[in-house]
Order: structure tokens, then C-alpha cells, then sequence
């Protein structure tokens, strides 16, 4: 049996050049399938920082609903933007091979790393934002929304030195300045830069397809960073970075949680073969949440909850 594969996408430029690269790679190995842009509530509502709106999933949520109602067979995604728990009913079908995972600063000239002077950088990150003011602690980090595109004209029209990307995102769309420069030392959202394909756990003909798309090492360093960020988080959202990486059949992971003034950190480092990282993210993640992290994480709900 054939039938063409409905690829549901947010309509951002990032978002559908994500799908569309999915859809190539259908292609490639015999799939047919189309594109069904849908608007989600995160690119609707861009006057709030997203940890205001104080929901996990805002730009997945209408994508799995589609899904759910059956107007579309799968949904791609940015996998940092995917709740660690996905809906009843809905499976990951496919990680593809990672690419880039750090951040990088877009700015308008360095000058404001030599002179002493406070600089204003932007970002809707609490997890970047944590890690700039921890390096930068006089540095002022305002608040910034919207998709890429959005980002970078709000970056021009203000009076910022600089704000924060993923670098997978500027240069899937073609916008990473050349002299953008990599924040090797913050540590990355866990599962940046992958692009997760989910599927309805029940359709057999849509998940054999999507499975060939799997990139084992991608879907194990993620899946290592998503279970330390599902065991420490308990559903809110907070400046937690997590970065595993697989190497010469070892798995490196790095994890962190930081306050929110980025003042405080618990973090934890481990290597180890390959053939046992599977329960690695939760063990770090109860291993950080022991040495102090517990703490942090009723501070930061404390802080949230008092938003809402
Ligand atoms: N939060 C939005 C988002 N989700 C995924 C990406 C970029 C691609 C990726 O990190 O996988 C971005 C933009 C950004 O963080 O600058």
C-alpha cells in the first residue's frame, strides 16, 4: 500500500525549510508527500516572553492536534521546542543527523567585549540568559520574541549590542552573518540543532517510511539530554542546557542548571561507552538535582508560578 505522506510545518521560514528537507529525503527513498502549513499559538502570541506564557509545547501543540484529528500523518519539528513528554497517542519516528548545536551572537560590532561599559543583549532564553549574566554579571539581557526573521529585524532596530541563535537555525535559512560569533562555552538547549519527526504511534505505513530517516547517534545524544532535562524540570520551563556528543564509541555529556540570575550552577560532566549511555541523562539529572539542584529548581517554580 502507498498513500502520500502528510507533512504538517509551522509556516515560519525555518519551519519549512526543516520540512521540506524532510520531504526530500521521502523522496530520495521513494515517498511521495506534501506540505500542510499551520500557524502555531507560539507564533501568534509575541508580546509575552515565552516562560510568561507558562506552557510547554506552544509550538508543537496545534501540530499534534492535526495530527491527532488525522489532517496530518506527521509533524516536524525543531526537537528543543518538543516537550520532553509527547502526547498520548504520538511517537518519535525519526531524529535526523544533528546539525551544529551551539549558540551564536549576533552583533553590531565587538567593541563591547573591551570597554567596560554594561552591554544589552537579547534573548527569550532564560537558559541563555542565565549563562550570559553568569560570564557578564553588569551586562543587562532583555527580552526577544518572535521567529528568526522577526528576531534579527528586532536585533537592527533596537539599541542592543547583540542577541543570541541557535547557529543550525541562521544557517539553514541563510542569515548567519560571517562574523557571528560561537558561544562555545554556553551550554546548548537539550536536543539543539536536531530535527525530530513525530508520527501516529498506530500508523505502521507512515512509521516504516519515517524510520529510515533515523540517525542512531543523533537520537541517542538526544535522548540523553531529553531525559536530564523530563527528570529535572517536572514540566517547567527553566535555564537548563544539556549537550551530549558520541565519540570514538564513547558518549560525552555535559549538563547544567543555572538560577535564573545566573549567579548559581549545578552542573555535572560524564564519559561513557556508548553501549551503556542509556540511562546516563537521568542518573546525571538525580545527580545534579542531589548536589544542589533541588534547590535551584523550587526556586525557579517559585519565581514562575508568582508570574502567572
Ligand atoms: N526557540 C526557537 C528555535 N527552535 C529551534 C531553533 C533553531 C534550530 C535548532 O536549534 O534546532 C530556534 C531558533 C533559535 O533558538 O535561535
Amino acid at each position: 500500500m502507498s498513500k502520500i505522506i502528510r507533512i504538517g510545518t509551522r509556516d515560519s521560514e525555518l519551519a519549512l525549510w526543516q520540512a521540506t528537507t524532510v520531504q526530500q529525503r521521502l523522496a530520495e527513498i521513494g515517498y511521495d508527500s506534501t506540505l500542510i502549513p499551520i500557524k502555531s499559538a507560539g507564533d501568534q502570541v509575541l508580546d509575552k516572553p515565552l516562560y510568561e506564557l507558562g506552557i510547554t509545547g506552544i509550538f508543537t501543540k496545534t501540530l499534534d492536534v492535526a495530527m491527532l484529528k488525522g489532517q496530518v500523518d506527521i509533524a516536524v519539528h525543531s526537537m528543543k521546542d518538543v516537550p520532553t513528554q509527547l502526547p498520548q497517542g504520538i511517537v518519535q519516528g525519526a531524529v535526523l543527523e544533528r546539525a551544529v548545536t551551539h549558540d551564536i551572537l549576533v552583533h553590531k560590532g565587538l567593541d563591547f567585549l573591551e570597554n567596560d561599559s554594561p552591554s544589552t543583549i537579547a534573548t527569550g532564553s532564560l537558559r541563555r540568559k542565565a549563562q550570559w549574566l553568569n560570564k557578564y554579571p553588569n551586562d543587562r539581557v532583555v527580552d526577544l520574541r518572535g521567529n528568526v526573521n522577526t528576531r534579527l529585524l528586532k536585533l537592527i532596530e533596537n539599541d542592543w549590542q547583540g542577541a543570541i541563535f541557535a547557529k543550525a537555525g541562521l544557517e539553514r535559512i541563510k542569515l548567519l552573518p560571517k562574523d557571528a560569533v560561537l558561544l562555545d562555552w554556553i551550554i546548548p538547549a537539550p536536543a539543539q540543532g536536531a530535527m525530530l519527526v513525530v508520527a501516529l504511534e498506530n500508523d505502521d505505513f507512515t512509521r516504516t517510511a519515517v524510520e529510515k530517516l533515523n540517525h542512531k547517534e543523533s537520537e541517542l545524544a538526544t535522548g540523553v539530554e531529553r531525559d536530564f532535562l523530563r527528570t529535572l524540570e517536572g514540566g517547567c520551563t527553566a535555564p537548563i542546557g544539556a549537550l551530549a556528543r558520541c565519540e570514538n564509541e564513547k558518549l560525552h555529556f555535559e549538563g547544567v542548571v543555572f538560577s535564573l540570575d545566573g549567579k548559581q550552577k549545578v552542573e555535572i560532566k560524564k564519559t561513557v561507552p556508548l553501549k551503556s549511555a542509556d540511562g546516563l541523562g537521568t542518573m546525571c539529572a538525580n545527580e545534579v538535582l542531589k548536589n544542589g539542584g533541588q534547590q535551584l529548581m523550587e526556586s525557579i517554580r517559585n519565581a514562575n508560578s508568582a508570574l502567572h
